[in-house]
């Protein structure tokens, strides 16, 4: 039997306006449309951000007061919507939201980080610069990452042990020390939740990259990597989370329609974002 899940489900689109129009259409077709979806209760509300002017790189930071002052009104609305006692969907954007989001989830346990990467670099060691390969520092007490200009509000809510991967498979030489060896082979195993962490009933953080999926399923994104993800896996790692009844925020992002190839590829990646979206809100394969 499945725990009722809660069905008043609160959607929020973060967008920097990437695919806010595609994902949005795709989810009112599915997730709260009477006839065809779950039937959930859905509020929606859009996220505007602006763009901070002169917004220096700080270390191997990109725009960090414009991410950092975008995270923190995303925060308030993540707040505002679990004290609602409703399950928050955020819909991005970059990966760099789950900063807001995760911080707005206060108390969340485990978070379960669905990615090709660790998203574990610092401002000190990133290669990139691109604040969506930095989250989970900026969300972790060891870390103590401090001093980025726009993150004066970040309180660091998260510890090592309270986050789960999956699919991760490219980890770059900077975060391996962050990254405990014992924790390599736990993200090659699907069945994520301990029943320990059940036993918690803590709220559970889902904060879903979709190029934690193989490549072919998802091709519009950023960084794909290959080797990952199934769809059957996705799904059963979604319906998994439903079955706690705990699931209580998720985060989708990294699909940009920008860089799908064809208007196919664009279809197929959001597509499949719907439907691991939907088996994580109760859509059931056996029906
Ligand atoms: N680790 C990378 C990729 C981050 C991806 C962010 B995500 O997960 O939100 O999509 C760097 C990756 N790698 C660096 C060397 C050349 C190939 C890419 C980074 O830029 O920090
Ligand atoms: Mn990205
Ligand atoms: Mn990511
Ligand atoms: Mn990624």
């Amino acid at each position: 039997s499945r725990p009722a899940q809660s069905i008043s489900e609160h959607l929020i689109f973060v967008s920097l306006n990437q695919g806010r129009n595609t994902i949005s259409a795709w989810l009112s077709e599915c997730v709260w449309n009477e006839k065809t979806g779950l039937g959930c209760d859905v509020k929606d509300r859009e996220l505007k951000f602006d763009i901070i002017p002169n917004d220096h790189p700080y270390h191997n930071a990109k725009n960090p007061r414009t991410v950092g002052r975008a995270n923190e009104k995303l925060a308030s609305a993540v707040e505002e919507v679990k004290k609602d006692g409703r399950t928050c969907l955020v819909v991005g954007g970059d990966h760099s939201l789950a900063i807001g989001s995760i911080s707005g989830h206060a108390k969340t346990e485990p978070v379960i980080w669905f990615d090709a990467h660790a998203d574990i670099n610092t401002p000190l060691t990133s290669l990139s610069g691109n604040m969506h390969g930095q989250p989970v520092a900026f969300l972790l007490k060891e870390l103590k990452v401090s001093g980025v200009p726009g993150f004066e509000w970040l309180k660091p809510c998260l510890s090592a042990e309270d986050i789960v991967y999956i699919g991760l498979r490219d980890v770059d030489d900077a975060e391996q020390p962050t990254f405990p060896k014992d924790r390599q082979e736990q993200t090659l195993s699907l069945n994520i939740i301990s029943p320990q962490k059940i036993n918690k009933k803590k709220p559970i953080h889902l904060s879903f990259d979709v190029d934690g999926l193989d490549p072919p399923l998802t091709p519009a994104t950023g960084t794909p990597v290959p080797g990952g993800v199934t769809l059957r896996e996705g799904i059963y790692v979604a319906e998994q989370l439903y079955k706690t009844g705990l699931l209580s925020a998720v985060d989708t992002v990294e699909i940009n329609p920008r860089l799908g190839k064809t208007q196919e590829e664009v279809d197929s990646t959001v597509n499949t974002a719907v439907s691991i979206i939907l088996s994580g809100f109760g859509k059931a394969r056996e029906g």
